[in-house]
């Protein structure tokens, strides 16, 4: 059995980020394509013992954090069971799940039950009606109820990932920020990305990491918290005394390429070495075609062989990937 992954830059690769479905029950701003993709036929879409079978395999290379996402990924049936046949996987990889929160209220109980504990949430307005106008729905209080349900049932760590978007939801920060001081969460606010070709990406929607962190310090000191094995890409701080964190993701200002622990299998089965390049390794096609484990194991290695050093995207240099955010997974 091998017991790690290098790849050229000897990043050690450990996490893989499975997006489940590329179909979603909200049409988030900065998310959704200005107009419909065809959505993939179901038949292209991994079923859950293909995606099970891929990864126990990166499991045995080294993997040992594995991130369920879409899509919505709620929306798929059997999510749970999914989520129980992952967490029961041989060496316990560390299991989560990220969503946008609307199905959460029905579903907590079931995903407890699977075994899942820890979420990350997607949350861009506090306020109802900009909600809506950022997701396409009014939906803000399914929504609040779904994180105050897991908040009582135990879940931990739970993340909220609030996309920030000048004069859309910058007004917010304050008030996101401020949920850290009551609750035990992790406030993360993101940097927007030019994705996927037919994206809404403009310059004046963007506001960066440091911006969003001068406005945090209005709020009181920022103590810096180090990062931990297995970490994402957050920066992490905490208020003083406060029982949640806040956390500053960043990728095009202060990328942290360098640091780049992970893969993406793309809900129609293609490796993507990352988030931000167009490159991939159809897994799916073998699979299917009856390839050994071995075969699929040294496309895994591949994908990481050809991981980029870094993205090559900044404020003034766009080269947007063509692939929407929804057949990703973030
Ligand atoms: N450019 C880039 N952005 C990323 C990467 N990973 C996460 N992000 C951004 O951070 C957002 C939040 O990601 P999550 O799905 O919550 O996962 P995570 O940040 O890895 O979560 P943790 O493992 O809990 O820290 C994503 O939607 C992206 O916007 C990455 O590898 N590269
Ligand atoms: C694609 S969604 C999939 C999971 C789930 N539907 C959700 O919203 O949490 C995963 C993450 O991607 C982030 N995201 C989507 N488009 C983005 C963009 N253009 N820039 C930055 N983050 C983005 C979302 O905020 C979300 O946290
Ligand atoms: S995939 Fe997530 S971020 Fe994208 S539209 Fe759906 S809920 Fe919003
Ligand atoms: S942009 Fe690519 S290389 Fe950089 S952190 Fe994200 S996935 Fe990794």
């Amino acid at each position: 059995m091998e017991l790690s992954l290098r790849d050229e830059c000897h990043r050690q690769i450990t996490y893989l980020r499975l997006s489940i479905t590329d179909r979603c029950n909200l049409r988030c701003f900065y998310c959704s394509p200005v107009q419909d993709l065809i959505k993939l036929p179901h038949a292209d879409i991994l079923r859950y013992e293909e995606l099970l079978h891929l990864s126990r395999l990166s499991l045995r290379l080294g993997f040992n954090k594995i991130r369920v996402t879409g899509g919505e990924p709620l929306i798929r049936l059997g999510v749970e069971n999914f989520l129980a046949s992952l967490i029961q996987l041989p060496d316990s990889p560390e299991i989560c799940l990220t969503t946008n929160g609307v199905l959460l209220a029905e579903k907590a109980a079931g995903l407890w039950q699977s075994g899942l504990r820890r979420l990350n949430i997607s949350l861009d307005s506090l306020q109802r009606q900009r909600f809506a106008r950022i997701t396409g729905s009014d939906l803000l209080s399914r929504v609040w109820e779904g994180i105050q349900t897991v908040q009582a049932l135990g879940f931990s760590p739970i993340k909220i990932n609030c996309v920030v978007l000048r004069g859309l939801n910058d007004d917010e920060i304050l008030d996101f920020a401020r949920l850290s001081l009551e609750y035990p969460w992790h406030i993360r606010f993101i940097e927007f990305m030019p994705i996927g070709q037919l994206s809404r990406w403009r310059q004046d929607y963007y506001v960066s990491a440091d911006d969003m962190r001068l406005q945090l310090l209005q709020l009181g000191q920022l103590e810096e918290i180090p990062s931990e094995a297995n970490a994402g890409p957050a920066q992490r701080f905490r208020y003083p005394g406060a029982p949640g964190e806040i956390g500053l993701i960043s990728p095009l200002s202060h990328h942290f390429c360098h640091l780049c622990n992970r893969l993406r299998l793309t809900a129609d089965g293609r490796l993507r070495p990352c988030l931000l390049g167009d490159a991939e390794i159809d897994l799916k096609a073998p699979l299917r075609a009856g390839a050994d484990d071995d075969t699929l194991q040294e496309l895994i290695r591949q994908a990481v062989r050809i991981k980029p050093v870094q993205h090559h995207m900044d404020r003034d240099f766009l080269t947007p990937c063509r692939r929407s955010m929804t057949s990703i997974g973030g």
